[in-house]
């Protein structure tokens, strides 16, 4: 058996492609532009690139895009002078502060400056807990993307079991409330689970989002399952640029599962399009229009 490959690029590319259209459509008709700061604070140059990935599709969406590169020594009043600001800016809907922050800096204390209506990365505790309560919020792009995905393959998930390995405030957790509210029944696990294969040969879904290369191997999986490989991590190759490979085996994975997301062009081109869908769903919260179609 030959897992189906599901296409990232083309699934965002569509996505993309909605939302450029209503962008169109709220320009047009209520004048408003929808508009996306970043701010990325250092100079990682894996961060830069994908700063930059988020910039070119923002325009070609025809939204606004603002970027803030601070030094990784800015203070953390300085940054929280940037927030207030960028909370206070009328042409800003979106505001996304790139993390990780550099370890000067208190990570929750910046995430709870952002205002929770601009918080297109669901990070706020008013956007996490809301997701946590089943209630509508703006929830974190990464498992939005991985929801579009899992639903490319089944069209409902209820009652399937899924597993997320992984339970990050940026992943994980937003994700596992996200398969909940889909009516999935799932586990999640951990650095500190037990026999991870056991956990996997139940599973119809596999969310792979711990940061660990090729960690879960083929003969974990259930046949037929889909997975979705959350995973970027940048293997050293001498003489060239760094290879990107996920959390899975994908060599391996491909004889069993029925469908499985490769890396790059699977997950991470869906979180850039998140991005643009919660930058445009929060210009339309903020201005009192009905959510739009996308
Ligand atoms: N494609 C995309 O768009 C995105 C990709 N990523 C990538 O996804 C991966 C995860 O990111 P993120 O959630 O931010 O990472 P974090 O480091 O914040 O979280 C990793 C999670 O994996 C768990 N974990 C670590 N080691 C193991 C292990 N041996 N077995 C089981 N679980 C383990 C940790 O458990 P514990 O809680 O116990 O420490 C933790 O919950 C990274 O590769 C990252 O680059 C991230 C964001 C977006
Ligand atoms: N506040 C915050 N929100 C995030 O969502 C966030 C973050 N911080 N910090 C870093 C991680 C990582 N992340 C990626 C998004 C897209 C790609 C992506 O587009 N990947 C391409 C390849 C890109 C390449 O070639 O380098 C692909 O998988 O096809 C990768 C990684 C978002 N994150």
């Amino acid at each position: 058996m030959t897992a189906r490959i599901i296409d990232g690029k083309v699934i965002a590319a569509e996505l993309r492609g909605r939302v450029a259209d209503e962008v169109a459509r709220v320009r047009r008709d209520h004048q408003l532009t929808p508009g996306l700061a970043v701010v990325l604070v250092g100079n990682d140059p894996a961060s830069e690139v994908y700063v930059r990935s988020k910039h070119t599709q923002t325009q070609a969406a025809g939204m606004a895009s603002f970027e803030h590169k601070l030094p990784a020594d800015v203070s953390e009043g300085d940054l929280l002078v940037l927030i207030a600001r960028l909370n206070h800016d009328p042409r800003v809907h979106g505001i996304l502060v790139q993390l990780p922050l550099p370890k000067t800096l208190h990570t929750e204390t910046i995430i709870n400056a952002i205002d929770p209506a601009k918080d297109v990365d669901g990070l706020h505790p008013n956007n996490a807990g809301r997701l946590a309560g089943g209630f509508a919020a703006l929830s974190p792009c990464t498992p939005l993307g991985c929801i579009i995905l899992t639903k490319s393959v089944h069209a409902s998930i209820e009652g399937m079991n899924a597993i997320v390995i992984g339970r990050s405030n940026l992943v994980g957790r937003p994700l596992v409330q996200l398969l909940l509210n889909e009516n999935a029944t799932v586990t999640i696990a951990h650095s500190r689970s037990r026999d991870l294969a056991k956990l996997c040969a139940q599973a119809d879904l596999v969310y792979a989002a711990v940061g660990r290369p090729e960690m879960v191997r083929g003969d974990w999986l259930k046949l037929g399952a889909t997975v979705i490989d959350v995973g970027i991590n940048r293997i050293p190759v001498p003489g060239a640029k760094p290879k990107l490979v996920g959390d899975v085996a994908f060599q391996e994975a491909l004889d069993v599962a029925g469908a499985i997301t490769p890396v790059p062009g699977g997950v991470g081109q869906m979180t850039v399009a998140c991005l643009l869908v919660n930058t445009l769903r929060a210009a339309c919260a903020i201005h009192g229009l009905p959510a739009p179609a996308v």
